[in-house]
Order: C-alpha cells, then sequence, then structure tokens
C-alpha cells in the first residue's frame, strides 16, 4: 500500500463572527468533522459551492491556520509540530491570483529564489543556479527572470508562482483555483504544466477548483462538500459517470451550465446558498434536495461505504 502524503484525521475548523448592536455573535462551522487520505503521487480534488469550506481546508493543510479540532499529518508529520521552514520544505500553495500573490516591486528571479533564501544554507550563485533551472522547468524563457510581475502576462505570472513554489523541491502542493484567474485558452497550458510536474516531480496534490470539468481533467480522486463537510467521495471516473449524492449529481449537472468565469455554479438548486452560520438540522443537504424522504430531516446520515468511494445519503445504501 502506498503511504499517505496527506491525512486529514476528523477535522474541524470553526470562526467566531462578531456581531453587533442587536446582532448576536455567529459560530462559523467552515470544516466540519473531515477526513480523508491522498496517497503519495495522488490528486484529490475538492469541489463544492462557494462557502463550503474548500479555502478553510487549504489553510488548515498548508498549516496558515490551525484546526479546533482533528489533526492534519503531511508525510507521516503532524503539520501543528512543524515550524514553518520544515514545513516550506514539505508543502506549498498555488493560489488563485498570481497577482495578488506576487510582489509586484520584486523581479522574478527574486521571488523565485526567496524561499531559498529563507532556508539558509545556500550561496547567491546557487540560489542563481536553482531558480534559473525552475524557470527553465516551468516553461519560462530565461530573460523572464529580470521581469516584474507587472511586465508578464497572466499565464506567465502563474507560472513563476508555480516555479516559486517548486523551488525548494516539495512533496505536497496545494493548489487553490490555480486556474481560475486565467483566460480559457491559458487555463489548459497551466493544467498541463500542472500535471506534467506532478508526473516528473513525483508531487501529491490537494486540488481546489468550484470547475469540475478542470477536476475531473486532473484529479485522480474527488471530494465532494458542501457546508463543511465531505459528502461523498470517490475515483475521479467513478464519481463522473456513477455520482451518488443527489448534491453530487446537480453539481455535475452544472457543468453543462455556461459559466466559466469565477463565482456560484448554477447547481439548478436555487440561487441563496446555504448559510454555514446556520447549518439544518437532519441532513444539511435536506432543504435543497430534491428526493429528500422525511428521515432526512431528522437524522444526519451517517457515512456509507461503497466499492467505489464514501457518500452520506440516507438514499443511499451499500
Ligand atoms: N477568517 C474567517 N473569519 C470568519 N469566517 C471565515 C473566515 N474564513 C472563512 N470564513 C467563512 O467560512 C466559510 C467557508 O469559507 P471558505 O473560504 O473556506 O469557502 P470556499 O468554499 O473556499 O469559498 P470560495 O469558493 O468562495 O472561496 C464561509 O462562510 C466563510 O465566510
Amino acid at each position: 500500500m502506498t503511504a499517505a502524503a496527506i491525512e486529514a484525521r476528523s477535522v474541524r475548523r470553526t470562526f467566531r463572527v462578531r456581531g453587533g448592536m442587536l446582532v448576536p455573535d455567529r459560530n462559523i462551522v467552515a470544516v466540519d468533522d473531515v477526513s480523508f487520505e491522498v496517497p503519495a503521487g495522488g490528486v484529490l480534488g475538492v469541489v463544492g459551492e462557494s462557502g463550503c469550506g474548500k479555502s478553510t481546508l487549504a489553510r488548515l493543510i498548508l498549516g496558515l491556520l490551525p484546526p479546533t479540532a482533528g489533526e492534519i499529518v503531511v508525510d507521516g508529520q503532524r503539520v501543528a509540530d512543524m515550524d514553518r521552514r520544515a514545513r516550506a520544505r514539505l508543502i506549498q500553495p498555488v493560489f488563485q491570483d498570481p497577482f495578488a500573490s506576487l510582489n509586484p516591486r520584486r523581479r522574478v528571479r527574486d521571488i523565485v529564489g526567496l524561499p531559498l533564501a529563507a532556508q539558509g544554507g545556500l550561496s547567491r550563485r546557487e540560489i542563481a543556479s536553482q531558480v534559473e533551472a525552475m524557470l527553465e522547468r516551468v516553461g519560462l524563457a530565461r530573460d523572464m527572470a529580470d521581469r516584474l510581475p507587472t511586465q508578464l502576462s497572466g499565464g506567465q505570472r502563474q507560472r513563476v508562482a508555480i516555479a516559486r513554489a517548486l523551488v525548494l523541491r516539495p512533496r505536497i502542493v496545494v493548489c487553490d483555483e490555480p486556474t481560475s484567474a486565467l483566460d480559457v485558452s491559458v487555463q489548459a497550458q497551466i493544467l498541463n504544466l500542472l500535471a506534467e510536474l506532478r508526473r516528473d516531480l513525483n508531487l501529491t496534490y490537494l486540488f481546489i477548483s468550484h470547475n469540475l470539468a478542470v477536476v475531473e481533467h486532473v484529479a485522480t480522486e474527488v471530494a465532494v462538500m458542501y457546508l463543511g463537510r465531505i459528502v461523498e467521495r470517490a475515483g475521479t471516473e467513478a464519481l463522473f459517470r456513477a455520482p451518488q449524492h443527489p448534491y453530487t449529481r446537480a453539481l455535475l449537472a452544472s457543468v453543462l451550465t455556461p459559466e466559466p468565469g469565477l463565482g456560484v455554479p448554477d447547481v439548478g438548486l436555487g440561487d441563496s446558498l446555504p448559510d454555514p452560520a446556520n447549518i439544518p438540522g437532519g441532513c444539511r443537504f435536506h432543504p435543497r434536495c430534491p428526493v429528500a424522504i422525511d428521515r432526512c430531516r431528522h437524522v444526519a446520515p451517517s457515512l456509507t461505504r461503497l466499492p467505489t468511494g464514501i457518500v452520506e445519503c440516507h438514499l443511499v445504501v451499500a
């Protein structure tokens, strides 16, 4: 059996949001008792509507946010026990908007070299040569090294962000909507690059996207999140061929809607997104579920294990 590169064990994260005059404080459950494993070399795609907890999960895995309960283990080590530099050598992020995440006043060579410099122990010459090799690896020409982010296209900027993420040779990359801010024509190039790098460098990805077509293209396994919980998880092929949860089915139907940009996919379940400060009792999906039965209103479904994965729905039997 392959060792897990990422393990989430009963992870929960809540946020306390201050109210105001006459408005009480609210407790938001952004991630609610989530467990999964990603084998080394795998890609777990995480999908779900805006606000379902995808980015919070990414920040928990990266160690940028501590869990309220549960634990995260990457490459056999508890994230909570690692210092920043050790974490940086093991796990790196690629975020949605490379323009926001790259310092506009620094040249590409400094942006990509910074993680190496921060680790210490390398000469300037060694850093320069590793940066050059990495820029070449992500398909950027040599003369790009002296440019500023403002002098690059969106796709080139995301290549710089990928080079910066990989320059320490991490084992795990958390991609949070890495192509959502890019033109459609550039998205495929970046996805292909990420797939190629994973193969060549034996990387493991947690790949977050609201775009199911993208996830189908890159993921080996898919987790579907709804109001902080993983309501279905299965191998990519099985999930797209035979979705079990009514929410997954609604999400898949939304792939056919012509909305390639950012925002809320039209899942055909009405306009209003569910509120994580006010999670319904019983099955949390029941108010929007087209096939809910009386039991769904009162009893939260437990997890059902199927040959192809797991699902939380009263109507699915093993
Ligand atoms: N720092 C925070 N303080 C308070 N609430 C937060 C914080 N971060 C996230 N939340 C809330 O937690 C819930 C989950 O947010 P999260 O950003 O993880 O969702 P998401 O699925 O990534 O959404 P999107 O696709 O819009 O980025 C939301 O209701 C959000 O408002």
